[in-house]
């Protein structure tokens, strides 16, 4: 694995942060301008399709990217990403006591505060990570607000927030939009299946995890793919880890990219597709080199199909119904998305089986 070699007039790397090392495995993912793709691009978008067939992560460069319609703006997206990681210093900053007045497992909601440790692994070893979770639905006002700190009920925080679940979104919208099209599904499938107005799991998560003990260090977040349907991600501090498919992987550093965000895809898409997408794992440990000394969050936007979207194998694909027969999956019962998100992410706060894909069960933790 090499390290990103970006072309010599740029440069990607966040001068207020100590450097991420040259000397430690990368996964070379692929880099997609999404300025390129709203061009029109057929280059672009293969490759867009091939990440997401054999990888199921890649760089999105957001910069200069800005589509007609105004909804997908790459740089105010950037932009409003920039201002939302100003708003987890309030929110983490808030006490722990009040945080946990918040807490998800208390309100037996998934949308809230997670305090560091609530979350075991399969080995029964606890998370090194407090996050905390807003609801798409609350937000956007297609339900009533749920309990939230003053910080957070501020009409300017909610206007933030609402930009970068609206700019987010959009992008969703755009990759879903290709992937309809190479699927050879009818017009509009996936994003119908992702409708803003639905009701849905959708939601930011600010994850963060304080620097660890040198001589007691485990992964702040354990090994997991995520369940919903395309996840958004912004990073400035390495530590998410790829485990690559192939005969002898070995966990690889994502290096954060100024400008870009990171797209991966979850287990939502390997149902809807028969597998033709993929959801790899991934987890985070301790920021690597230099940069294990500092506090790293991340800024996380996870798509999910719409409550009542059946989790199952889509009709009006031969491509998709060709995988079907080869894979010889025949479904049985129904789940709708709310359904499956519950079961995974309660599975996940006990540790337990409920937490893990059925079929093609990678046998971890999910997110
Ligand atoms: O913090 C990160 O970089 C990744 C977070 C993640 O994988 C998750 O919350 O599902
Ligand atoms: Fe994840």
């Amino acid at each position: 694995m090499g390290s990103i070699t970006p072309s010599s007039e740029e440069d990607l790397t966040f001068p207020s942060l100590p450097p991420f090392p040259t000397d430690v495995p990368t996964v070379p993912l692929l880099r997609i301008s999404l300025k390129d793709l709203l061009a029109g691009s057929a280059a672009e978008e293969e490759k867009l399709w091939r990440a997401c067939c054999d990888l199921g992560f890649f760089y999105f460069d957001l910069r200069g990217g800005k589509g007609e319609d105004e909804e997908v703006d790459g740089d105010g997206l950037l932009e409003v990403a920039d201002e939302m990681f100003g708003l987890a210093e309030g929110v983490f900053g808030l006490g722990v006591e009040v945080k946990e007045g918040f807490s998800m497992m208390g309100q037996n909601s998934y949308f809230g505060y997670k305090g560091y440790g609530a979350f075991k692994d399969r080995k029964g070893l606890t998370d090194r990570n407090e996050f905390w979770n807003v609801s798409k639905d609350d937000i956007l006002g297609i339900k009533h607000p749920l309990p939230n700190p003053e910080i957070l009920r501020r009409e300017e925080s909610r206007a933030m927030i609402r930009r970068y679940m609206l700019g987010s979104h959009a992008l969703v919208r755009l990759i879903l939009g290709v992937l309809n099209r190479r699927l050879g599904l009818p017009d509009g499938t996936l994003q119908s299946l992702h409708s803003l107005t639905q009701t849905s799991g959708d939601q930011l998560r600010w994850v963060r995890s304080p620097p660890q003990p040198p001589s007691d260090r485990r992964s702040a977040l354990g090994e997991h793919t995520d369940y919903g349907s395309v996840t958004i991600l912004f990073n400035r501090l390495g530590g998410l880890q790829v485990l690559p498919p192939g005969s002898d992987p070995t966990w690889s550093y994502v290096q954060p990219l100024r400008g870009h965000c990171i797209v991966n895809l979850g287990d939502a898409m390997v149902k809807f597709t028969a597998g033709i997408l993929r959801s790899n794992i991934h987890r985070v440990v301790e920021p690597p080199g230099e940069q294990s000394g500092c506090t790293r969050v991340s800024l996380v936007y996870f798509s999910r199909p719409g409550d009542e979207v059946l989790l199952r194998v889509l009709k009006g694909s031969g491509v998709i119904e060709g995988a079907r027969l080869r894979e010889g999956i025949v479904e049985e019962g129904e789940v709708t998305a709310k359904e499956w998100i519950l079961k995974r992410a309660f599975g996940r706060a006990k540790g337990t089986e409920g937490d893990r894909l059925e079929k093609e069960d990678s046998g971890v933790e999910a997110s």
